[in-house]
């Protein structure tokens, strides 16, 4: 999947005209970014951009969208591009939307959790979500905005209060924990990075990211102490960057990346392509929390099949068994905050 959406790029990166593929052969499907002027939103425009399943690209923050639509229409390929800002532009933006990504909201600054910005993303979020559920309630919606612990808890109730949701289409991108886990793995495994895979399960904050190693292929003779080295590296993966950007905000590079591979992914499975498989935080029944990050089936209604965890090491049995307090509160704070505003 990765290596398709290199393909994609580096194909529009010729300059050849938008009719180098065949546009007839590919369904008409709108993406909607909201946060699109975000240190995430600017580059997932780019890359979506880039996205030759996409035919119409709206691009919608509460500033700045007019300048980046602008930049990023020029780009020769299949896409028409549109920037929406302000309250009175969001319908507009969402109207007949197949798939919404969501970057908005503010990031962590060095020393904060993902939680500390509940208080002023929960509130986005829900404003946002309660627009989808007005103009596009079909829509398939990836949430990036943290806490997504929580925020993907949130954006359920509002679709519920709303009486339009549908638990197949929604979705928290969790593929940043995987793209780290394949590159930290590749590295010490010293295997070619482009052929590793990694599941990443539970949720996505500290001790909640939880990465299957011992599922990780290609396999590798790696001492335990190399698996929990890897294991805290991905678990802290974000704080890293935060850290490195030292006041500037957290990945959005990477970010971008992730969710452009997310986002290529849910289109496809809309499109009917077979066996699309990432890890995302979804509603779940594979352990008794609601919401939960595993490996999902994606097809033409969202979530075609949540498969399970597969067999776990006991060092990886013990980090489930850790993790569930956390998920569970952060889920329940989630559902507290949408059900009283
Ligand atoms: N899921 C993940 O793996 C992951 C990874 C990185 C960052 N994040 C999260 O993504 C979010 C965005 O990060 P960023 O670095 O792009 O932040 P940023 O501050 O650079 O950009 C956020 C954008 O959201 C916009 N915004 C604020 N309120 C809005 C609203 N009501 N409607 C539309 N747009 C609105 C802002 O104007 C801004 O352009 C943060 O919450 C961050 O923690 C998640
Ligand atoms: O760490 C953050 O705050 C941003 C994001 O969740 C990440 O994993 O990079």
């Amino acid at each position: 999947m990765r290596s398709s959406l290199l393909r994609s790029v580096k194909t529009l990166a010729r300059p050849t005209t938008a009719r180098a593929y065949s546009v007839d052969s590919v369904p008409s499907r709108k993406v909607t970014v909201l946060g699109a002027a975000g240190g995430i939103g600017q580059p997932l425009s780019l890359l979506m951009k880039l996205n030759p399943l996409v035919s119409q690209l709206a691009l919608y923050d509460i500033g700045g969208t007019p300048g980046v639509a602008a930049d990023v229409s020029h780009i020769n390929s299949r896409s028409e591009v549109a920037g929406y800002m302000g309250d009175d532009q969001l319908g507009l933006a969402l109207e007949g939307s197949d798939v919404v990504i969501i970057p908005a909201g503010v990031p962590r600054k060095p020393g904060m959790t993902r939680d500390d910005l509940f208080n002023i993303n929960a509130g986005i979020v829900k404003s946002l979500c309660t627009a989808i559920a007005k103009y596009c309630p079909h829509a398939i919606v990836n949430m990036i905005s943290n806490p997504v612990n929580s925020t993907v808890p949130i954006a359920a109730e509002v679709f519920k209060k709303a009486g339009i949701y549908d638990e197949k289409k929604l979705f928290g991108v969790t593929t940043l924990d995987v793209v780290r886990a394949k590159t930290f793995y590749a590295g010490k495994a010293n295997v070619n990075v482009a052929e590793v895979n990694v599941p990443v399960v539970g949720g996505h904050a500290g001790v909640t990211i939880l990465p299957l190693f011992s599922q990780a292929t290609p396999k590798a003779n790696l001492s335990q102490e190399d698996i929990q080295a890897l294991t805290k590296r991905t678990q802290d993966g974000g704080t890293e960057v935060v850290e490195a950007k030292a006041g500037k905000g957290s990945a959005t590079l990477s970010m971008a990346y992730a969710g452009a591979i997310f986002a290529d992914a849910c289109l496809k499975g809309l499109n009917g392509v077979p066996d699309v498989v990432e890890c995302s935080y979804v509603q779940s029944t594979i352990t008794e929390l609601p919401f939960f990050a595993s490996k999902v089936r994606l097809g033409k209604n969202g979530v075609e099949e949540v498969l399970g965890l597969g067999p776990l090491s006991d060092y990886e049995k013990e980090g489930l068994e850790k993790l569930k307090p956390e998920l569970k509160s952060s889920i329940e704070k989630g559902i507290e905050f949408a059900k009283k505003n």
